[in-house]
């Protein structure tokens, strides 16, 4: 056949084949397209674009890691609502893909891998070295740290008596609220290399959360973590404790009596490789605790003695660190620690250390050591431990979950030091309380510096919380020791409803006791009874309360605003909050180092969620209004810390930055912490700092300036200008209808987005803009003081003007050299 006539019948051909398989040619052409498609589509970086204004300041866009632990352990948190992307201008999703939080004992296969650099015994020589006795001392209610006072005294006229009192230091006593727990129980402190170490420890028991768990469970941490050597303090040359507890509550040891105390001493005899030089002693301080503490202390200074004589701990005598004398801890360790089954080798709980029980005593080693008073020893059981070391296949029988207890019992002595502070407690973790700006609004004395920047009268807001535990340990927080602190959520929980209800209740019930107060308006007194602001800041950490959001939710429902502080520590509960009326965040150091000297925090990580915490802040930044809130510790977080403050605000561009000095609460927790008057600023200082600060953003080329003050409380506020700056007058104050118009969807806001599939621009919530109140009063405005003239200033003793007491305020700069610690909380 021809080329020509083979061409000729090309067509007929194809037809055919057309006719043959047209299916599977067009299934195919098809599933090419959409390939095609896919690829192009997943290539090309899609732009969301929001109708929400660019920000005065450059914007490079963050990604926030929430990573799976940040997650709050029984999570109710719907973890679809943590991507904040739609809240956001940026293209960037807020919040990277969640990994599915961990649950469970954590399990370490294989062998235990010995830790990089083992930490050398302390060899003491008694010629050339010498021993720092250290002190430790935990208290809530001051027992305990008196015993250590007394026992220090005594303790140190001993050590300056003995012919070896140039071997033996004088003690150094450390209240364990206040020290780095890194810096003492993960190995002994760094010293001259001469220098060694004895820990002398005095415990109370408390069988309710409190502080004490923290540091139970960070010695258990410690233990359990594979990176760390098994006796990381195994360089002191001892150590000794004693625990006070209470007979009449806790009649024997069985029923709790100094249960923590005997924790204390399980857990540093495993880390010191049972350095135990002398029993764990145990008064009960309603009867016998000074006969017994005596009775110790001559025990722990004959040790001492021993040591400083160079007869080390000694063996086979009551309470030596001799090995062979008591394996007591490997048997708890291996009991409490085994979630492996045994099919192989068999142990018995009294044989010698084995290599073995090293090789398994961190496996799945979870150990439930907290406060519990019935942590009963299992070592006590003679049958032989069921052990396998060849197949480590977990049980299948789950752990016992712990019961959560209440966080504040009213037998706690916290309930007792919040309740005599005037706090109320609601169900047992919520607190209110009336603060002396609603009781100096009600008199016509003046509202506090929200009045003056935001608008809200003193006398018509409540100030609460639900959690009043935290996470962290401020230097500047009154409550230390007491408070509870947690780094999860573990309490029995009220509901929302019961919460809303009892702080009204208990809020109303503190005003009407204002009634018969000298001075209190009629007409204030009738409009305070009608809440229209709640500020969540008292104490602890709301956002901590699971349900924080339906309480938020109830509270706008009420048509009341919502002022909500948060520590910047919890960035899954910040990313996944309803939007409040304005958002605070904590500010209370520049960079990693003074943040953990000044809020103490309980998370390792503490950097990270904070850094997380302030992206978060960015990413939501046009649907409610962000505030940074700076607390100025003088010798703390000030000095050279302006350009740190000033790169933090660049991450997150609040929209405003409130700077104030620290309230000095005067307790004794204060003076532990390092905290005297000197820490707290000048008004001039905080003015001084404003104004460096603000000079710093200017050179940044961040569109922030000094809008308003309030010198009365040592407060100043900075606010984003392209923001809330109007035909160049500062709009600080808050239109608090619109914004209960805007969650009823009475208005309509004005936050829109383009939609990636249709390109339409739709309405996706609103904005700060969108509930802009009233031009900020002159009186308010930096340099004017802030104080309202229609309120009367009432001095306090020995301060103001010398003539006219009770003269309307007119001169801000009476303020100026005063107020250090009249500050609002
Ligand atoms: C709420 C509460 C719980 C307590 N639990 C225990 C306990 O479980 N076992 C015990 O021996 N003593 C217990 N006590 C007694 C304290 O340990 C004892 O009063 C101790 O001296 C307190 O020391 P501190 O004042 O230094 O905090 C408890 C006391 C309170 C107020
Ligand atoms: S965050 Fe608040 S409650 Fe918690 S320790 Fe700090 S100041 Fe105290």
């Amino acid at each position: 056949m021809s080329a020509p006539e083979l061409l000729e019948q090309l067509p007929e051909e194809l037809i055919f084949l057309w006719h043959q398989h047209r299916i599977a040619i067009l299934l195919s052409a098809l599933t090419i397209l959409v390939l095609v498609r896919l690829t192009v589509h997943l290539r090309t970086k899609r732009e969301k674009v929001s109708a929400s204004p660019v920000p005065g300041s450059p914007t490079e866009k963050k990604v926030v890691e929430i990573k799976p632990e940040w997650l709050p352990e029984n999570t109710t948190l719907d973890v679809s609502a943590l991507t904040v992307d739609d809240h956001a201008e940026d293209s960037v999703a807020a919040v990277a893909p969640l990994v599915k939080a961990r649950k469970g004992p954590k399990t370490v296969k294989g062998r235990k891998t010995p830790s990089k650099k083992p930490v050398p015994e302390a060899v003491f020589n008694h010629a050339t070295d010498k021993i720092q006795p250290l002190i430790f001392f935990q208290s809530l209610s001051g027992t305990t740290e008196r015993h250590a006072s007394s026992f220090e005294k005594i303790f140190s006229t001993w050590i300056s008596g003995q012919d070896s009192a140039a071997t033996i230091l004088p003690p150094q006593v450390h209240d364990i609220s206040y020290i780095e727990y890194d810096d003492y129980f993960i190995t002994p402190p760094k010293s001259a290399d001469n220098t060694k170490y004895f820990y002398i420890i005095l415990m109370p028991t408390y069988n309710i959360d409190t502080v004490l768990d923290i540091f139970l469970e960070s010695l258990r941490e410690t233990h359990n973590d594979f990176r760390i050597d098994t006796a990381p303090l195994s360089g002191l040359l001892g150590y000794s404790v004693f625990g006070f507890g209470d007979k009449e509550g806790w009649p024997t040891e069985e029923e709790g009596f100094c249960s923590q105390a005997k924790e204390v001493d399980k857990w540093m005899a495993r880390l010191t490789g049972r350095k135990r030089a002398y029993p764990l002693g145990m008064g009960d301080v309603k009867d016998d605790v000074d006969m017994r503490l005596e009775e110790w202390r001559l025990g722990v200074q004959e040790a001492l003695g021993d040591i400083a004589q160079g007869k080390g701990l000694g063996e086979g005598v009551p309470g030596s660190g001799d090995a062979a004398e008591s394996d007591e801890e490997e048997d708890i360790d291996v009991a409490e620690d085994s979630d492996v089954e045994v099919e192989t080798q068999k142990l018995k709980p009294k044989s010698k250390k084995s290599s073995r029980i090293d090789d398994v005593e961190d496996l799945g080693s979870m150990v439930n050591s907290s406060n519990n008073n019935n942590t009963s020893s299992p070592s006590s059981s003679e049958t032989p431990l069921a052990i396998d070391f060849t197949t480590y296949k977990s049980k299948s029988k789950p752990a016992p979950a712990p019961t959560p207890k209440e966080m504040v019992p009213t037998t706690s002595p916290t309930y007792a030091a919040l309740t005599k502070q005037g706090y109320s407690i609601i169900g047992s973790h919520s607190g209110v309380k009336i603060c002396r700006w609603t009781k100096s609004a009600l008199r016509g004395r003046g509202s506090c510096y929200k009045y003056s920047f935001y608008g809200i009268q003193s006398h018509l807001c409540m100030e609460a919380t639900p959690s009043l535990s935290c996470s962290n340990k401020c230097v500047f927080c009154w409550r230390h020791g007491t408070n509870p602190v947690g780094t999860t959520w573990r309490w029995i929980t009220d509901a929302p409803d019961t919460i809303f209800d009892g702080i009204t209740t208990a809020h109303y019930k503190k005003i009407r006791m204002m009634k018969g107060v000298p001075g209190v308006r009629a007409e204030r007194f009738a409009e305070a009874m009608r809440i229209r602001h709640c500020a969540l800041s008292l104490v602890g950490e709301p956002i901590f309360y699971p349900h924080i959001n339906d309480l938020l939710t109830i509270m706008h429902s009420h048509r009341i605003s919502t002022f909500l502080v948060c520590n910047a520590q919890h960035p899954a509960q910040l990313a996944s909050l309803v939007p409040v009326t304005q958002l605070y965040v904590s500010i209370d150091a520049s960079n990693k180092d003074s943040l953990r000297k000044i809020d103490r925090p309980l998370h390792r990580d503490f950097w990270e969620r904070f850094c997380a915490c302030l992206d978060i802040l960015r990413n939501r930044r046009f649907e409610q209004r962000t505030v940074f809130r700076l607390t100025l510790v003088k010798g703390f977080n000030m000095a050279e810390e302006v350009r740190g403050y000033a790169d933090l605000v660049e991450r997150a561009l609040p929209s405003f930055v409130e700077v104030k000095g620290v309230t000095y609460c005067g307790t004794s927790a204060a003076g532990s912490a390092g905290l005297t008057m000197q820490n707290v600023p000048f008004y001039d200082e905080v003015a001084d700092f404003v104004r460096e600060l603000d000079a710093e953003l200017a050179r940044r080329g961040l569109a922030y300036g000094i809008a308003a003050e309030h010198a009365h409380s040592c407060c100043v506020l900075l606010a984003d200008r392209t923001r809330f700056m109007r035909d160049g007058r500062w709009h600080t104050r808050i239109g608090y209808d619109k914004f209960f118009d805007l969650c009823e969807g009475k208005t309509q806001g004005t936050r829109v987005e383009k939609d990636e599939v249709t390109g339409e621009e739709k309405v996706v919530g609103w904005r700060p803009e969108d509930y802009i109140g009233d031009e900020t009063p002159e009186w308010a405005l930096w340099g004017n003081g802030g104080f309202d003239p229609r309120d009367v200033r009432v001095w306090r003793k020995g301060k103001g003007p010398k003539k006219d007491e009770t003269a309307p305020a007119t001169d801000a700069d009476a303020d100026a050299h005063t107020p250090r610690a009249i500050v609002e909380i």
